[in-house]
């Protein structure tokens, strides 16, 4: 197994953000070391190993970040999962809770086909509202969803318990 402490020594804590009592998982200073960026989609890709992907879907915002990179490695196209009112086609949309709050986020109706093979992908994995909206998006198009990959998984809240039992990778656990 490859060492991602590196990865995890660029990741800052911000203590109280967005809001009291929140340990806010900080990525940029990871993000902007060209090598670091680099290991990191390497290890999202390293997830997906053997499997023919042909949709990454990234959610809105930071898992755009990784999304298309790990989309053009794996020969995939990428999807956008982004928040209500962006998208300008028609949508299917879902409401959810997160660690800090509310949202709605929608998926285009014509952006995955039927059967279509699907990794979703985000930067972390907290109380899984965020990640359980994005499985009930794939799944109203009736895609193939073959995994589920985060940089970070917060194991202290339990959000694999929101999804599906199998294929859920992080490569960074706190
Ligand atoms: O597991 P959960 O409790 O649902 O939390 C995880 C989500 O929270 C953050 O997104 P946020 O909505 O803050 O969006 P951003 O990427 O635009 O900062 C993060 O990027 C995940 O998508
Ligand atoms: N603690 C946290 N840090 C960064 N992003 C998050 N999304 C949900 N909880 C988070």
């Amino acid at each position: 197994m490859q060492d991602y402490s590196a990865l995890r020594d660029a990741i800052r804590d911000v203590v109280d953000f967005p809001k009291e009592g929140i340990i806010f998982k900080d990525i940029m200073p990871m993000l902007a070391q060209p090598e670091l960026l680099k290991l990191s989609v390497q290890a999202f890709c390293e997830t997906a190993a053997g499997q023919k992907i042909d949709k990454v879907v990234g959610i809105d915002a930071r898992g755009f970040i990784f999304g298309s990179a790990v989309a053009m490695e794996l020969g995939a196209g990428f999807v956008p999962i982004r928040k209500k009112g962006k998208l300008p086609w028609m949508t299917n949309a879902i409401s959810y809770s997160l660690e800090y709050g509310e949202a709605t986020v929608e998926i285009h109706q014509d952006s995955i086909k039927p059967g279509e093979r699907v990794l979703i992908v985000d930067d972390l994995l907290a109380t899984g509202g965020t990640a359980a909206a994005a499985v009930s998006l794939v799944q109203s198009l009736d895609a193939d969803l073959v995994g589920i990959s985060f940089l970070i998984e917060l194991e202290f809240l339990n959000g694999r318990q929101l999804l599906p039992t199998k294929n859920i990778h992080s490569i960074i656990q706190y």
